[in-house]
């Protein structure tokens, strides 16, 4: 039996060794973060994603799943190590491999016998080429080999555990034979329910990551600048997007327009492929677009609530209750979240702002501190609406649709209603209490009828 190794606790991490164990290797995961490692062992998960926890549960009761904060045991007792810590951006867009570079020199350090070394974390094109090349001379003298392979994760938050255990591919990129048979024996699972497998050499694989993220975000910022001018031609987006997807090469996907992309992922992916193309003299003048129209998108949200409320010039005095503050449902993660460029345009123009998120809000206080005093969290979505002049929807949570408009509107010193994720745009009721604003069409000129 394979035992695994992952460093790094994290979205990736975490759900990849949990997993893992849920298939029967033996899986030991380890982070430098001790209190992490703590909760772990405890059986909670350190981050909110559907049906994890019962996987740790489960992996642990078993005995397949471990957690350490030792990384002398974990590349000892490992014979595949997956590298997992985060890459996040630096000031100038370049991707941060500090952790990167930690793990492998750890690695470096305790390797005791022939290993694969595979990053799952979002690497620069030529980060797996170098690991490859410090390890080769670290064990240069010794009888041990690392077999270095690049196998980008493609899950996404919210949906991490059901990603992970149905992927829409795997891809492998290595040219060591030795890597390759270790990730079809790791991913034997995968290859008998016939997901597709794509194998190629590092650097591709390296690239496919960022190539799809930027894709994927070329794709959002085009819809959305689209908006922006269906609201002003009378046109409307989601039927606009509708249209566009019926034809299979344009697919329905990633269609929706909203306040702009946030997460961990995609502002900085974007941004580092951007890098690597400056330093190779290939300047990506598609992606660049699609970053700088991000974030025009946010910026055109603050006018468009500002413009719309503003009844006696300015936002002074006014108070708005924003709903969500994640960059999507499902998840607690509010890295690069666009509510948060909504709520210093907003508090910048003078509004007071009163916020609820179903799982956002513990991560705000702790990670924008900038903000602290200066928002109210609130405990429902009841009690952040009450006297605010209007309420701004910025992440599309299912429970908002238990809501009652009309005990909401009454608790409201003014009734109006932006829906940035279009989550109401199709329901009658909310219009009979509200001056309801969605993203790409021409309301509240658009009727109660038309919306029939
Ligand atoms: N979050 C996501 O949905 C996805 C992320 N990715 C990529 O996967 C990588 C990881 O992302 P996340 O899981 O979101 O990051 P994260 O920030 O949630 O977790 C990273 C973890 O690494 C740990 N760490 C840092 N230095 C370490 C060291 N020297 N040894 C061991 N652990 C260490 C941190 O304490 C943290 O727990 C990134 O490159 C990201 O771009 C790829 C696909 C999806
Ligand atoms: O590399 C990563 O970390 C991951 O990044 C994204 O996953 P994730 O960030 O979890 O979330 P998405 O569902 O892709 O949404 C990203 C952002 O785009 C926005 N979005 C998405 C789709 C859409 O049509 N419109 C839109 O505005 C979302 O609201 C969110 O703010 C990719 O979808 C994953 O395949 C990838 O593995």
């Amino acid at each position: 039996m394979v035992n695994v190794g992952v460093m790094g606790t994290g979205y990736v991490g975490l759900v990849h060794g949990a997993v893992l164990s849920s298939y029967g290797f033996r899986v030991t995961c380890m982070d430098v973060d001790e209190h992490k490692i703590e909760r772990l062992n405890q059986g909670f998960s350190p981050i909110y994603e559907p049906g994890l926890e019962e996987l740790l549960q489960s992996g642990i009761r078993k005995g397949t799943l471990t957690f350490t904060t030792n990384a002398q045991q974990v590349v000892q007792s490992s014979d595949v190590l997956f590298i997992a810590v985060g890459t996040p951006a630096k000031e100038d867009g370049s991707a941060d491999l500090t952790y990167v570079w930690e793990v492998v020199q750890q690695i470096g350090k305790y390797i005791n016998g022939n290993k694969v070394i595979v990053s799952k974390s979002t690497m620069p094109v030529g980060t797996s080429r170098n690991i490859e090349g410090y390890l080769g001379n670290m064990l240069k003298g010794t009888p041990y080999q690392a077999h270095v392979a690049s196998n980008p994760e493609f899950l996404r938050q919210g949906k991490a555990v059901s990603d992970s255990l149905s992927p829409s591919r795997v891809v492998i990129g290595a040219d060591s034979e030795e890597a390759v048979q270790m990730l079809k024996t790791v991913y034997a699972t995968h290859l008998e329910q016939d997901v597709p497998f794509l194998f190629t050499n590092l650097e591709t694989s390296e690239m496919i990551k960022y190539a799809s993220n930027s894709f994927l975000a070329v794709k959002i910022s085009f819809i959305n600048e689209l908006a922006l001018l269906s609201e002003k031609v009378g046109a409307r987006i989601q039927d606009i997007a509708t249209g566009m997807g019926m034809d299979d090469r344009i697919s329905p996907h990633f269609l929706q327009a909203g306040p702009g992309y946030g997460g961990s992922c995609f502002p900085k992916d974007t941004q580092a492929i951007v890098d690597v193309g400056r330093k190779n003299g290939e300047e990506l003048y598609v992606v660049r677009a699609a970053i700088a129209a991000n974030e025009k998108q946010k910026s055109k949200m603050v006018s468009k609530i500002e413009e719309a409320i503003s009844f006696d010039g300015t936002l002074k005095g006014k108070t708005i209750a924003i709903w969500g503050l994640t960059f999507k449902p499902d998840t607690d993660d509010i890295r690069y979240a666009p509510s948060y460029d909504i709520i210093q345009g907003l508090l910048g123009k003078g509004a007071a702002v009163k916020v609820y998120c179903p799982q956002g809000m513990k991560q705000a206080a702790r990670d924008w501190p900038e903000l602290s005093g200066r928002i109210q969290y609130c405990g429902n979505e009841a009690e952040c609406a009450q006297q605010a002049d209007a309420i701004v929807l910025m992440t599309e949570w299912e429970q908002f649709r238990g809501v009652s408009w009309e005990r909401m509107a009454r608790s409201m010193r003014r009734n109006v209603f932006f829906d940035m994720r279009n989550m109401f745009a199709g329901d009658i009721a909310i219009r009979n209490w509200f001056q309801y604003y969605p993203v790409g069409s021409m309301e509240h000129g658009y009727s109660l009828r038309e919306a029939q």
